[in-house]
């Protein structure tokens, strides 16, 4: 008989259903047999249909496939019905769609999306997680989460082509994906929890749904389920990092993995400003690590790295008038390592890697001094041959962590101005424009240490009106200077209020969006 008669279509694949419901008792286990096996009979008829292939090589496929997709449903474990996956684009509010994870990891999408690879994938690996749920969620979210209305679907957004995208360290280790078989590949996004955290594993997976749903206990012993049952997850495409999504003034984004100073209490960000993005980090940094820094620095006699009068510029060599303030470099101390690789684990951006953040900058502002306002994001310039086009395959400043050393009064200055955001203690119709914050500042003492008509006159008038963070001994602030897509954030502008009779000492963490030569 012709192996490939209707007749076999038909009776073969029971046979391997029946097989393998008997081999492999956990598909009864996570899912009811009766769903399983039309859909199992329409996919085994669909492989062997396939003419280009040999029955042994159709054998081994299904035979791979069915194992591969039984080792998928032992590290997914059991799924509550009522668990949702929020799917956001990275650095987005508000999600581009909800959808419930039974239907994203049903029998169909699971083994159609198996049917797309060569061989079982390695459950446990980051960068086969990152490739799998993309495919998968491409299906499921295709028209709300597109960015492209001629080619809707999640791929356009993960991989944003060559042009535009980084080429980070691990560019290599990335799964491209297909949507169809004979179709092009995709670079995937990785995925990140609210808090930053990169999801690496099927079994991490698990464990962030499992922590959304309510036990069976918990419904039988009556109790309300923790949380609402909606796991976010944030998309963040091919060679960009993680930013985070703040929703409103005055939330409060729980980083649980990232070691706080008082290892008591937990790690937090605070948001301060929604657009710029502007938070407190809150026990980020202890009081001795801060006092570690500045007895370092003062101590310091190499030319490149002493407390000395700020430069700017490309070069970092350049003396601005408009930063009058003095600058040590820590580049490899061992609490300043300690602060970079945990600024790293805050923003998400993994392990920590040298290229990808700029030293820490010691800062001193004695009496009188300033820093204008500014962009930390670096303008492209003809002296530099480095690509600062960070929307598109270069690399340029991406976030930058402020920590303050001292505490200072109300009344002396020295705060960090964002010239696009307002204070949070002044209710809406109580803001000062910038004539009124003029007058008022006129009429104040501090006009006395100010030379009329100076650009630090100019900025202390923005500091009366517009969000003026005090510095406190370990307090520190977290902002981006770029958009979640690479562009550079203009509203991230912020400058060094004048310090009044006093002086305040400040070090920042600034961190690249780096892309590396392959
Ligand atoms: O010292 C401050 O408050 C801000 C410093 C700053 O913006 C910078 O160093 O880029
Ligand atoms: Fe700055």
């Amino acid at each position: 008989m012709n192996w490939r008669s209707p007749v076999i279509y038909l009776i073969f694949p029971y046979f391997l259903a029946v097989a393998i419901i008997y081999c492999f008792p956990n598909l009864q286990d996570n899912k009811i047999s009766s769903e399983f096996l039309p859909l199992w009979l329409s996919y085994t008829s669909k492989i062997l249909q396939d003419k280009t292939k040999s029955p042994t090589n159709l054998v081994s496929e299904i035979s791979w496939q069915v194992s591969c997709y039984q080792q998928f449903l032992d590290k997914i474990g059991v799924i509550h019905p009522t668990v949702s996956v929020a799917l956001h684009f990275n650095g987005q509010a508000e999600p581009c769609n909800i959808i419930i994870v039974k239907e994203l990891l049903n029998d169909s999408n699971v083994l159609s999306t198996l049917r797309l690879l060569d061989k079982c994938p390695d459950w446990e690996s980051q960068y086969f997680t990152d490739s799998f749920l993309t495919r998968l969620l491409h299906d499921l979210s295709s028209l709300a989460c597109s960015i492209e209305d001629q080619h809707p679907g999640l791929h356009q957004f993960c991989d944003r082509g060559l042009k535009r995208t980084p080429i980070l360290r691990d560019h290599r280790l990335l799964v491209p994906y297909k949507l169809t078989e004979d179709g092009p590949s995709y670079l995937p996004c990785h995925f990140h929890n609210a808090s930053g955290y990169r999801l690496s594993s099927v079994s991490l997976l698990r464990e962030w749904i499992q922590d959304m749903s309510c036990q069976q206990e918990d419904y039988t012993a009556g109790k309300t389920c923790r949380g609402h049952p909606t796991l976010e997850l944030y998309a963040v495409p091919a060679g960009r990092h993680f930013m985070f999504a703040p929703k409103y003034i005055g939330e409060i984004i729980p980083l649980p993995h990232v070691p706080g100073a008082d290892p008591t209490q937990p790690v937090n960000l605070e948001v301060l400003s929604v657009s710029p993005r502007v938070f407190d980090l809150v026990n980020f940094v202890s009081k001795q690590e801060s006092e570690d820094l500045v007895e370092r620095a003062l101590a310091e006699t190499r030319e490149s790295y002493r407390l000395q009068r700020s430069t700017t510029g490309s070069n970092g060599r350049e003396i601005n008038r408009y930063r009058t303030s003095e600058t040590a470099f820590d580049a490899a101390g061992e609490t300043a390592m300690n602060i970079k690789r945990r600024s790293f684990a805050v923003l998400g951006m993994g392990n920590y890697i040298e290229s990808y953040a700029d030293g820490v900058q010691i800062l001193r502002y004695r009496n009188g001094t300033a820093y204008q306002k500014h962009l930390d994001w670096i303008e492209p310039n003809t002296r530099s041959q480095h690509n600062y086009d960070s929307a598109g395959q270069g690399s340029n400043r991406f976030a930058t962590l402020l920590l303050y050393m001292n505490d200072i009064e109300a009344n002396q200055g020295g705060e960090t101005v964002f010239a696009n955001a307002w204070p949070l203690d002044v209710a809406e119709t109580k803001r000062l424009s910038l004539e009124q914050a003029k007058s008022q500042l006129l009429e104040s003492e501090f006009s006395n240490f100010l030379t009329q008509g100076s650009w630090e006159e100019d900025l202390a008038v923005w500091c009366r009106s517009r969000l003026a963070i005090r510095p406190k001994s370990a307090r520190t602030v977290l902002f981006y200077s770029q958009l979640p897509d690479g562009q550079k954030d203009e509203s991230s502008q912020h400058g060094a209020c004048p310090v009044f009779n006093t002086t305040k000492v400040k070090y920042g963490v600034i961190c690249w969006w780096s892309t590396e030569s392959l």
